[in-house]
């Protein structure tokens, strides 16, 4: 039976190690970036869940009062700010977070009354663990249930460690119920020895989880940076030819038609009310365009004030009438620093084929666009 003796006072000392090692690493990792909610406040959670053991280690050298109801409503506290600060992370509300501090007061008074009115190890042992089965598995729930989009794998890793260890705090209130009473904490059984190695466990995996959900927040910005237009906030050039494979395997099925939008006279916005109210057009013009789209067509913004737009499960005769409400609602804009001026795009429209070559679409659009172009602008044409 030796072979599964863990020493709970090699494991305490690791417990408080990882809590300063991973405090300090994500609280670097925060300074080095832009702000992240809730970041800091779980980091200091992690260095509260490790200042309860390093209290109880010195159980003897200072007071009861600290080695033991101190120790544990640390242990309490750090696991309840991790629960508020992942609810401000992962963008869910804080009532597990408030109905957490009332059961804090439970776990005190219960320290209370079990260390000077009936001292007993096992009843302090069943109220701190009956509270942390709580706390974990509530935060369990909010990881999961947070509104944020994080990475799910690393969500549900996060969420996972916390639900295993809240189950297997519960396994604990039922063993120490049904078991005797522990003369000596530092020495007691093997289901008391695991909940510290647990406890490192669930700290490297809360504190990786993190990591791996922050980075994959980092990427996806960086992602958006790189497919996105700054001015308009439609796609970029480099996102429509990582989507046209997409959508000409979409036209094998059903037909996908091609837009193309260009504002007209746009040169002269330009000469007569700046770069600035030019730039202005561009944006709300692109405004009305993300508008107009339904849930699978894109907009791209190609480069200047021409715009690209890919209609999936549309044909010529629906991209026609999509295209005419689109130039009306152009036609009804208006602009606040330049109230009398009067926006309009004209608009060339073409099928795109499976088989030829996407550009091929591309430049029977740009045919249809410059003849309307040429036939005096704001209107639509169809190239076949
Ligand atoms: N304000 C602003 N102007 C831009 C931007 N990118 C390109 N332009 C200008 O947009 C103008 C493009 O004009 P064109 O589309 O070629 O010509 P146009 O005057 O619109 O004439 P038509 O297209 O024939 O109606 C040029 O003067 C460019 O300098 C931008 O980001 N902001």
């Amino acid at each position: 039976m030796d072979i599964f003796t863990l020493d709970i006072r090699t494991l305490n000392f690791i417990v408080i190690l990882f809590s300063v090692i991973y405090c300090i690493g994500l609280l670097l990792f925060q300074v080095a970036q832009k702000p992240i909610k809730g970041l800091s406040l779980f980091s200091l959670s992690i260095f509260i869940i490790g200042t309860g053991p390093l209290l109880l280690s010195l159980r003897g050298v200072i007071p009861d009062y600290l080695s033991i109801i101190g120790a544990n409503l640390f242990i309490a506290a750090g696991f309840h700010l991790t629960l508020y600060s992942l609810s401000l992370f992962r963008g869910y509300s804080v009532k597990l977070t408030k109905f957490s501090s009332l059961m804090l007061l439970v776990v005190f008074v219960g320290f209370v009354f079990f260390t000077y009115f009936e001292p007993s190890i096992k009843n302090r042992v069943v109220v701190i663990s009956l509270y942390m089965a709580f706390v974990t598995i509530s935060t369990a729930v909010v990881v999961i249930k947070g509104r944020n989009e994080d990475l799910p794998l690393a969500t549900r890793m996060m969420a996972l460690s916390f639900m295993a260890y809240g189950l297997f705090m519960l396994l604990r209130v039922v063993l120490s119920l049904s078991g005797a009473e522990i003369k000596n904490f530092m020495a007691a059984n093997l289901i008391h020895q695991l909940t510290f190695l647990f406890s490192i466990i669930l700290i490297v995996s809360m504190s990786f989880s993190m990591i791996w959900m922050i980075n994959a927040r980092l990427l996806r910005s960086i992602h958006c940076l790189s497919y996105q237009d700054p001015l308009t906030e439609l796609q970029n050039r480099r996102a429509l030819d990582d989507a046209i494979p997409l959508f000409q395997q979409q036209a094998q099925s059903a037909p996908v038609c091609m837009i193309l939008s260009d504002i007209d006279n746009f040169k002269s916005i330009n000469d007569q009310c700046g770069h600035l109210v030019g730039d202005d057009v561009i944006k709300v013009v692109a405004k009305v365009t993300l508008q107009s789209l339904y849930d699978s067509a894109v907009a791209f913004r190609l480069g200047g004030d021409e715009i690209l737009i890919l209609l999936p499960n549309c044909n010529l005769e629906q991209a026609k009438q999509f295209t005419d409400e689109l130039r009306q609602s152009i036609v009804k804009l208006t602009i606040d620093e330049q109230p009398s001026l009067h926006v309009t795009s004209s608009f060339g429209i073409a099928q795109l084929s499976p088989t030829e070559n996407w550009k091929a679409c591309v430049e029977r659009a740009d045919k249809a666009l410059y003849r309307v172009k040429h036939n005096g602008r704001n209107t639509l044409a169809i190239e076949r």
